[in-house]
């Protein structure tokens, strides 16, 4: 049987809460070790236990209330994020497509951003400079801004850019971080067909997203994380169902809650 292309093994990390800043050498010259402005800080498990397998072509949605570790586990996946616990192990590169944006830096021109993230994606010179004018059509960047530094871009700009580079990319796994909520109607409608295009082509994709119609639309399984956990790992019908229980039980106690208060 073939080997996962990614693989999940009781996957952890954990994060510092209220950590506010380094204490200064004048601090401890002053109040010597006494007054630590980092008293409070603890460390929290964003993710546990997390162990998963994702099969070559598979579409997986990883579904979940704000803040509970989807993203911090799409970071685990595409490697800019090391876990304190556990392994995961991606057999093939990945096309990554996280926080918004293509890993642009702000300070540089969008060409120069396009050429730069590219070519640390492989993308050679020639490639680069043969698919350069597809990229920035179907980014729709208007003439000009594409020399303006990206800083002065809007965030759906900057993800159209970058959505556009990185689906370029011809590797066989590409991760996906709430992009296609960031572009208008039509420019969404470009991304679909782009999707589905990769996805003929037997690659494997993992989609952060709060879109139902969305996640149907391309996921075949879904991964359902509750405060850090893997609570389901099933077809992505029933993963949406599963959230979709949790969310209403939790919106009718707050209004039990609420009531009994006003009451
Ligand atoms: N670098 C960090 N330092 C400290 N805490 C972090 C860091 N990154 C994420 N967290 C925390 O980890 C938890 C999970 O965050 P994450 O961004 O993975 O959630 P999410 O499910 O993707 O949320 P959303 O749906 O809002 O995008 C949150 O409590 C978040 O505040």
């Amino acid at each position: 049987m073939a080997q996962p292309v990614i693989e999940a093994k009781g996957l952890g990390v954990k994060f510092a809460m209220n950590r506010r800043r380094k204490r200064s050498i004048r601090e401890m010259f002053i109040h010597g070790t006494k007054r630590d402005p980092n008293k409070a800080a603890s460390d929290f498990w964003a993710l546990r236990n997390v162990s998963f397998e994702v099969a070559k072509g598979d579409c997986v949605g990883i579904v979940g209330k704000n803040g509970t570790g989807k993203s911090t586990l799409l970071k685990m996946i595409a490697g800019v994020l090391l876990p304190d616990e556990g392994t995961v192990t991606v057999r093939g590169k990945v096309a990554p497509l996280l926080e918004l944006r293509a890993g642009f830096n702000d300070q540089l021109t969008g060409r120069e951003n396009v050429h730069l993230v590219g070519s640390l994606h492989g993308m050679t010179p020639k490639m680069l400079e043969d698919r350069f004018e597809e990229i920035v059509d179907f980014a729709e960047i208007k003439p000009g801004f594409i020399d303006t530094p990206v800083r002065h871009y809007s965030s759906g700009m900057k993800v159209r850019l970058g959505f556009a580079l990185i689906s370029q990319l011809e590797h066989p796994i590409m991760l996906v971080d709430e992009v296609l909520a960031v572009g208008d109607k039509s420019f969404r409608e470009k991304c679909y067909k782009a999707i589905e295009k990769m996805l003929e082509n037997e690659r494997t994709m993992v989609l952060v997203s709060h879109n139902e119609g969305d996640l149907k639309r391309f996921c075949n399984r879904g991964l359902y994380v509750k405060q850090g956990d893997l609570v389901l790992d099933s077809d992505i019908t029933e993963a949406l169902n599963a959230y979709n229980v949790d969310t209403k039980a939790e919106i009718a106690a707050r209004k039990k809650k609420d009531g009994g208060k006003a009451a």
